[in-house]
């Protein structure tokens, strides 16, 4: 007899888009991407409005999520209209934060304090000491804490980084190029969470974690890196009249593998989606397509002789890996195993990574003169 799954009980705090689009996934049924391990129930979710929490649980799983219709747990979802109601529900055991990035970090402590496990959205905190306050309080409290990155479980980034990395399908890496960016600049207001100073927004920590998390997964994460970080950061920052950026480069070098990553992130321009993340290495390149933080497919472009210079490439080889899952539930599965394994911390997005990743992006607003409004930051950096 195959065993009961195990089922992650899902708070939510906030019931905004990626809330949304994430209870929506863990609604579909565990076994039609063969998963049988695990499963996943929404016991609560909160709002600063009553009346939001029951329309937001009436229009994306009036029913509950997978475990619920599958009978595997009899509890239905209650609304809230505080956060405080889901972190003390007894149904809830692990909370996920999809709330503005300036109330991250005062959600995530919430959860932890009132005993339950936290899944934070992306970027976790807004600098790397609210984020080193986080993990001692997880420590303390013995509960489980991980940063919401969802690309790190996506199938094609993950069929990428094994070619790359184990099969040496480009030869060496040289070079990574990775865009996310919105031509969003005069199409929404000032006071938008993207352009406004109050709640932290621009393009670095809104969309630079995903170009971020190529550079991590493929050249931070690449086996002969030994996960050194990278030994430079050089940025250029164009500031917005708000008080936040409004376009970012970056480039991250990685000297133990003689790679190289040139990141962007703006608000004026839309990505290629044929390619958004080029990966070029000394036998080839891949071109990955879709949307940086949900890849789709990907095109390996082989050199076909590679000890010439700029020389020609065989026929293109498409890799179409289309899922029909929004994405998200592949990050929820991960946490849910976690749960079932009883860690705390998560091996594929471990809590010294969210702090390298905050690092970075510490130094890049440093360099481009992006100061947080007083009160904002919870805990300064030193
Ligand atoms: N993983 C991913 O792909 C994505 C991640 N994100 C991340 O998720 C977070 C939320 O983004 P998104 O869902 O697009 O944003 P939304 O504006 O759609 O939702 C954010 C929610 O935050 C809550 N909130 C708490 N305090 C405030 C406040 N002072 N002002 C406004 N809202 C507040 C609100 O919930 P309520 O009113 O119910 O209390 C609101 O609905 C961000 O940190 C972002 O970086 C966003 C998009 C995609
Ligand atoms: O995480 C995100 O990914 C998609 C973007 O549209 C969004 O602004 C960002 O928060």
């Amino acid at each position: 007899m195959p065993s009961k799954p195990f089922v992650a009980q899902w708070g939510v705090l906030g019931c905004g888009w990626i809330s949304s689009e994430f209870v929506r996934d863990i609604c579909r049924l565990p076994s039609t991407r063969n998963v049988t391990d695990i499963s996943h129930a929404v016991a609560a979710a909160g709002s600063r409005n009553l009346s939001k929490a029951e329309e937001f649980l009436k229009n994306n799983c009036p029913d509950g999520a997978a475990a619920q219709r599958d009978g595997l747990v009899d509890f239905k979802p209650n609304g809230y209209g505080s956060y405080k109601g889901v972190v003390e529900d007894p149904n809830v055991n692990i909370v996920y934060i999809g709330t503005m990035n300036v109330c991250h970090y005062d959600d995530a402590k919430l959860a932890l304090d009132a005993g339950k496990h936290v899944l934070l959205e992306k970027p976790a905190t807004l600098n790397a000491a609210e984020w080193r306050s986080l993990v001692s309080i997880a420590k303390e409290k013995n509960r489980f804490l991980m940063e919401a990155v969802w690309t790190r479980f996506n199938p094609v980034l993950r069929s990428i980084q094994k070619s790359v990395h184990d099969d040496g399908l480009i030869g060496d890496i040289r070079c990574l190029y990775s865009d996310l960016s919105m031509d969003s600049l005069g199409k929404r207001p000032d006071t938008d969470r993207l352009l406004s100073a109050e709640l932290a927004g621009g393009p670095l920590l809104d969309l630079g974690p995903y170009p971020l998390v190529w550079t991590m997964m493929m050249l931070y994460r690449h086996p002969k890196n030994h996960r050194t970080p990278p030994a430079k950061i050089g940025s250029t920052m164009m500031m917005h009249h708000t008080g936040v950026d409004i376009a970012t480069n970056f480039a991250l070098t990685f000297p133990n593998i003689g790679a190289i990553a040139n990141c962007t992130a703006n608000l004026l321009s839309p990505t290629q989606q044929s390619q958004h993340t080029r990966i070029v290495g000394t036998k080839g390149e891949i071109l990955v397509q879709g949307i940086t933080s949900r890849p789709q497919s990907y095109v390996i472009r082989r050199l076909a002789d590679p000890s010439k210079e700029n020389g020609e490439y065989l026929e293109d080889e498409l890799v179409d890996m289309s899922f029909k899952e929004g994405g998200l539930v592949f990050e929820a599965d991960h946490v849910a195993r976690c749960l079932k394994e009883g860690l705390r911390e998560s091996g594929e997005m471990p809590w010294d990574e969210t702090e390298l990743t905050m690092s970075i992006f510490d130094e890049i607003r440093k360099q481009g003169g992006y100061e947080f409004l007083p009160g904002l930051e919870r805990v300064k950096l030193e």
